[in-house]
């Protein structure tokens, strides 16, 4: 039964989690009672109006905040227990945010490597994890190089191959692009599906931006605030790889419109 059980195993499954914050006014309900699966190798995307707790969401899955009731299972183990962020379970998660946050006295391939580094990897492999990481993101050639040598992008870039180091099964990004000008979001957007492609990592990405999540995802939560809740679930059906064209065709934008729609009127 346990083999039957693994297939369909979710690689994130929430059950009736829900957030309160603490402040010294009103306590805030930054979280309504949420249940949610992510399939194993789904891009999944978070989008919503500021305040609607995407952000707090996507720290409840990267254990980074704790629930104040409900149940969180990565790959099939438990997050927490009895209050304790369980190990086993931190081990399938990287992290990326908007700011890169590479340390500027480390090189690009020490940044890169510093998580296999703080596990205690033999120094050879580090250097031949983040050689192969650095060509995977596209920054082959700047592995030498310092992090205030690289543009934004450049930065961005290493933070996801920081957060690929130790091969986690679920990547969680905090508007990883928010910082960046059109043009490089747009060409990063790029990037980042031919790296989904070629690692079908779960993807769970939190962004501001309509466009990015309709190009990005193969399923969009669209959440409102007051309490934080998913609103409207939408499935992209375009085929990939995605080129920047599908942005101009009806059924992206009829897709965007929907989303632009809903997202006036509960914000
Ligand atoms: N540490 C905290 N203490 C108190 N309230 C908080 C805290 N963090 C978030 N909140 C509140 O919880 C709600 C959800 O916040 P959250 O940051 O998750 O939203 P968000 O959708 O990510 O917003 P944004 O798009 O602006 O980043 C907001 O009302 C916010 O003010």
């Amino acid at each position: 039964m346990q083999a039957a059980h693994t297939e369909t195993q979710p690689a994130i499954a929430f059950q009736a989690v829900e957030k309160w914050y603490g402040t010294r006014d009103e306590p805030v309900h930054a979280l309504a009672a949420t249940d949610l699966a992510v399939a194993d190798g789904e891009f999944l995307v978070l989008l919503g109006p500021s305040g609607c707790g995407k952000t707090t969401l996507l720290r409840m899955i990267g254990g980074l905040i704790a629930p104040t009731s409900g149940e969180i299972a990565i790959e099939g183990h438990s997050l927490w227990r009895n209050g304790q962020r369980q190990a086993e379970a931190l081990s399938d998660l990287g992290m990326v945010f908007q700011e890169a946050n590479l340390f500027p006295w480390l090189s690009i391939e020490q940044n890169i490597a510093l998580p296999l580094e703080l596990k205690g990897a033999p120094k050879a492999d580090r250097a031949a994890r983040a050689q192969a990481l650095a060509k995977l993101v596209g920054i082959q050639g700047f592995e030498k190089r310092w992090p205030r040598e690289l543009s934004g992008g450049m930065r961005q870039r290493a933070a996801i191959a920081r957060a690929l180091s130790y091969d986690p099964r679920i990547l969680l990004m905090d508007e990883p692009f928010g910082a960046l000008d059109a043009m490089t979001r747009e060409a990063m957007n790029i990037e980042l599906q031919r790296i989904w492609m070629e690692t079908r990592k779960t993807i769970v990405l939190v962004t501001h931006s309509i466009a990015e999540a309709v190009f990005l995802a193969d399923r969009i939560l669209l959440l409102s605030p007051r309490p934080g809740r998913v609103d409207m679930e939408v499935q992209v059906p375009f085929a990939r790889p995605r080129g920047p064209d599908l942005q101009s065709t009806p059924e992206f934008q009829a897709i965007v419109r929907q989303l632009r729609h809903r997202l006036n009127e509960i914000s």
